[in-house]
């Protein structure tokens, strides 16, 4: 009876990806199709949703699928959702920034954003559109406008850097990348992503010119696939199963525990001057309930969130400023 009455307090959470035919958003629905935490599945795009969602509805799991296409269906989507996870917008090209995109993509996300805050303003808010660093800030001018704003539950999602980190740091030390734990921190671009080498486990040693080197991969690691991919677009099979891993934490902490550590590019106190930053946080069912300290950084490190914090600033201020413009 217990156990009946325990199961049965849990959600079935409803789960929306915006974005959902795209490169990103088709693996990414497949692999929350899998998923034992997720009791139904809304997939938006403004194309070939139908026709994704069709297929996805025929795979033998307990998640419920439905497909909705173009903005006359997007708040009908997201009503009742628990969490939203957006990866709508244009990915790069080789010789392209991440900042290259915002003209787009920042529109994009404003327009979601603002179903959003009529459709499900409780909601968590998992943001993959790049760039990351400014479109975040445009989420939040735009639910702060609407009264809606809990920075507890809004997240730029960082987790592919952290997984290239473990991949790279485990084929230098010949273990398993599950065993493998390191903070990356910053922001989601060049040289705002910052590997804390220094606190990786199991303990690397390296030579101060083989540690640049790894820094710069993992900072470099979107264009390295980037430019592999040759003009068709950037990550999409690792940022899907990074956003799962992610979804996954959030959709734990959203059913009760209490005892999930994550790391999310989210509104934080934890770098003075720095409004917005990715570090490691523990979630419950309010979203992010308390910062981990960074801990301490070798020289080596505290130079990198040195030279990090202009750029950085300065994407924040381009999404504040954007969001201030469009909202005027
Ligand atoms: N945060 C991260 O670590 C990463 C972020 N990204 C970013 O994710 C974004 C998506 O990348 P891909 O899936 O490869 O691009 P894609 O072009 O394959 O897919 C994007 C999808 O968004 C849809 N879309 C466009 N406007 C929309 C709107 N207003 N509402 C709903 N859907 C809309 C498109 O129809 C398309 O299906 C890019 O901005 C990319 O830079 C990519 C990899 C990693
Ligand atoms: O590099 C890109 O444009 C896509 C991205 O954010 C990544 O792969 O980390």
């Amino acid at each position: 009876m217990d156990r009946i009455q325990k199961i049965g307090s849990h959600l079935s959470p409803k789960v929306a990806v915006l974005g959902a035919a795209g490169g990103i958003g088709q693996p990414l629905s497949l692999l929350l199709k899998l998923s034992p935490l997720i009791g139904e599945l809304s997939l938006y795009d403004v194309a070939n949703t139908p026709g994704v969602a069709c297929d996805l509805s025929h795979i033998s799991t307990g998640v419920r699928v439905k497909g909705y296409l173009g903005p006359q269906q997007l708040e009908v989507a997201l009503q009742g959702c628990h969490l939203v996870i957006i990866p709508a917008g244009v990915p790069r090209k080789p010789g392209m920034t991440r900042d290259d995109l915002f003209n787009i993509n920042a529109s994009i996300v404003k327009g979601l954003c603002e179903a959003v805050t009529r459709a499900c303003p409780h909601a968590w808010v998992a943001i993959i559109s790049n760039p990351v660093n400014s479109t975040v800030p445009i989420a939040a001018e735009i639910f702060k406008r609407a009264g809606t704003y809990d920075p507890a539950k809004l997240f730029g999602v960082t987790t592919l850097d952290v997984i290239r980190a473990e991949t790279f740091i485990a084929e230098i030390a010949g273990v398993d990348p599950c065993q493998v734990h390191v903070p990356v921190i910053g922001g989601h671009a060049g040289v705002t992503i910052l590997p804390v080498l220094s606190q990786a486990t199991p303990r690397i040693q390296l030579s101060e010119e083989r540690l640049k080197a790894l820094t710069a991969r993992i900072q470099d690691a979107g264009t390295e696939v980037v430019q592999a991919k040759a003009g068709t677009g950037s990550a999409t099979l690792s940022m899907a199963h990074a956003a799962a891993r992610f979804a996954e934490s959030c959709l734990r902490a959203i059913n009760g525990d209490a005892a999930v550590l994550e790391y999310g590019y989210v509104d934080s106190k934890i770098v003075p001057g720095l409004p917005f930053f990715s570090s490691r946080f523990r979630l419950g069912r309010n979203g992010v309930e308390e910062f981990i300290a960074l801990g301490p950084l070798s020289p080596l490190e505290v130079k990198g969130l040195e030279v990090m914090r202009e750029e950085l600033l300065s994407s924040i201020k381009k999404g504040v400023d954007f969001a201030g413009k469009q909202l005027k």
